[in-house]
C-alpha cells in the first residue's frame, strides 16, 4: 500500500493502524501522490519523521 508524499515513496501498511485520522482516511492516500490531501488535513504533521521506517525510495528530480 504505497503512497508518494513530498517526493518520497512510502509503504503505508505498517502505519495504517496508528493513523490518528483512521484507516479509511489513510486509505485515500494509497496508490497516488497524497501530498495535497495530506497538506489539506495537517500540513504541520512531520510525516518524514513518523514514516521514516516506511520509506521505500525517492521520486522526482530532487531525489
Ligand atoms: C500519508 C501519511 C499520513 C500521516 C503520516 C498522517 C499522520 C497524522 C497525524 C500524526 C495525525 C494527528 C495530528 C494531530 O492531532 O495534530 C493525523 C490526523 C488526521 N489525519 Fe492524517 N496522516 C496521513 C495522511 C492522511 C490523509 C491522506 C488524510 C485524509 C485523506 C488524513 C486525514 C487525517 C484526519 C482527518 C486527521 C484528524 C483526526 C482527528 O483529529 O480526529 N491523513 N494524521
Amino acid at each position: 500500500m504505497w503512497t508518494v508524499l513530498k517526493g518520497r515513496v512510502y509503504n503505508l501498511s505498517p502505519y495504517m493502524k496508528f493513523h490518528p485520522g483512521g484507516v479509511d482516511m489513510l486509505m485515500k492516500a494509497v496508490g497516488k501522490d497524497s501530498t495535497s490531501l495530506f497538506n489539506k488535513y495537517h500540513a504541520w504533521v512531520n510525516a518524514e519523521f513518523l514514516l521514516a521506517k516506511c520509506l521505500v525510495g525517492y521520486i522526482g528530480e530532487s531525489g
